[in-house]
């Protein structure tokens, strides 16, 4: 049976359906010093609608394996599939936004213009680009901000704003690549909060690379645990928790468990 198709001809993702899937997905670099295996046989399911956080030391695989699936590397071997099709026929179906390290805004551009800028480039009208911008600027809780440029916003809400930039053209999936990790404690408290009532009002599937036990468990439906040499899941955490979660979760005994679990799986990893 054929993909399901919405009425543009895109195809069309269904409630629990698989999203991306991998399976034995390895990748080696060739470097100079010889061959870096830094993915070696990951088998991982991600659900529409899933929050997914990669966890591990630096060097475990997170950001190449989020690269993979936005098809901005390409596995040495085994299967990976984003929507049912290569992650290059994902990327041109325009199945995903990616949120980079960096907030990685042009400093001569507003906000609303560095929102606008991937609009621009698919050839959406005035009119829509407009629309579009003041709808993600809302979502990020950053309207009236489209004004003004880069170097007037906080670290926090620089990042906020490459999220909206990131939602700009709807897509499906948000790949996350430590979005917050050079954020003070309480502006990153406020930002996951934010993230997850965004994730809840928009039912995104997200991949998130994070360094922090606390965000990961806070953030996710799955917990992906990796560990280095070569990058591989050392063990995948379906979270206890509910979808509603007020900060003060971090204090309860589901959620010590959980990261608890987390810190024994890098422990693990990290003596292999
Ligand atoms: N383009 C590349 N060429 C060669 N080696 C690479 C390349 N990209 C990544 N690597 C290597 O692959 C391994 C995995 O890197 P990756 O950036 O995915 O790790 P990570 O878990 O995201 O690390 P961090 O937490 O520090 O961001 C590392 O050993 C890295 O040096």
């Amino acid at each position: 049976m054929g993909a399901l198709r919405d009425v543009t001809g895109e195809p069309m993702t269904q409630m629990g359906e698989t999203v991306v899937a991998a399976s034995g997905v390895d990748l080696t670099f060739e470097t100079n010093d010889g061959p870096v295996h830094a993915l070696k046989g990951v088998d991982l399911e991600i659900g529409k609608g899933e929050f997914v956080s990669f966890i591990g030391p630096s060097g475990c695989g997170k950001t190449t394996f989020l690269r993979c699936i936005a098809a901005l590397e390409t596995p040495t071997g085994g299967t990976l599939t984003v929507n049912g099709m290569s992650p290059d026929e994902a990327r041109r179906a325009r199945a995903y936004g990616y949120v980079f390290q960096a907030a990685g805004l042009y400093p001569w551009r507003t906000i609303g213009g560095n929102i606008r800028l991937p609009l621009e480039i698919m050839g959406y009208d005035k009119a829509a680009q407009a629309e579009r911008v003041a709808r993600v600027l809302e979502l990020v809780d950053l309207a009236g901000f489209e004004k003004k440029y880069p170097w007037q916003l906080s670290g926090g809400m620089q990042q906020r704003a490459s999220i909206a930039r990131a939602l700009a053209f709807d897509a499906d999936i948000l790949l996350m690549d430590e979005p917050f990790g050079a954020l003070d404690e309480i502006v990153r408290d406020h930002l996951n909060e934010q993230l997850l009532a965004l994730w809840a009002r928009t039912g995104k599937t997200i991949g998130f690379v994070t360094h922090s036990i606390p965000e990961a468990v806070y953030l996710s439906t799955k917990i992906v645990v990796m560990s280095p040499r070569p990058g591989r899941i050392t063990d995948v955490i379906e979270s206890p928790l509910p979808k509603e979660r007020p900060l003060d979760i971090r204090d309860s005994k589901e959620f010590i468990e959980v990261a608890h679990r987390v810190r024994e799986g890098l422990r693990a990893g990290h003596e292999a």
